[in-house]
């Protein structure tokens, strides 16, 4: 069985090596889909009877281990040496700093390991990610798939 919650945050950005416009300073309200597999709870009597996971408990694992993390964050690429100096010059600003370029593939396959680790078997159940897409914008989205190969736990 899949179930599958939404979820939307606002963050800044840039691609500092693109060659048009995304290499200027801006933010997107991303919207997060995250897709679970497990069995249904069949005890009975228990709070999750019927269920994979309470959606409520998917928020509030979701949102901990990622969507407040980024949420009015700026995500910036650790390579990006003038604009992470300059966020690091503000004080408490809220920045998230990233191995890779914040596009929205690199943010998908990050948003899958951080998800992955946080989400693994919670109730017994077989529980597990199986899918995150990432809108970046109405019209674009990146896909990583368990299945797909992409995403490797090693990694
Ligand atoms: N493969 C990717 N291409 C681009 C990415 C990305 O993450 N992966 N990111 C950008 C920019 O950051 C930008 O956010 C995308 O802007 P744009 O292409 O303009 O998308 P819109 O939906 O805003 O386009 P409209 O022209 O308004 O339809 C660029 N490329
Ligand atoms: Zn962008």
């Amino acid at each position: 069985m899949l179930i599958t919650r939404k979820f939307e945050f606002d963050a800044g950005h840039r691609i500092s090596t693109h060659t048009s416009k995304c290499r200027n300073l801006h933010g997107h309200r991303y919207v997060l889909e995250i897709t679970l597999s497990g069995h249904i709870i069949a005890d009975a009597g228990v709070p999750e009877q019927g269920m994979v996971m309470d959606f409520s408990e998917v928020k509030r694992i979701a949102k901990e281990a990622l969507v407040d993390q980024w949420d009015h964050a700026f995500l910036v690429y650790a390579g990006d040496a003038l604009v992470l100096s300059f966020l690091q010059s503000l004080p408490d600003h809220k920045t998230v700093v990233l191995e890779v370029q914040p596009t929205a593939e690199n943010l998908a396959l990050i948003a899958f390991g951080v998800l992955d680790r946080a989400f693994c078997d919670k109730y017994g159940n077989q529980l597990q990610l199986e899918h995150v897409r990432l809108f970046e914008t109405p019209n674009c989205w990146a896909d990583v798939d368990r299945k797909g190969g992409m995403y490797d736990r090693g990694a």
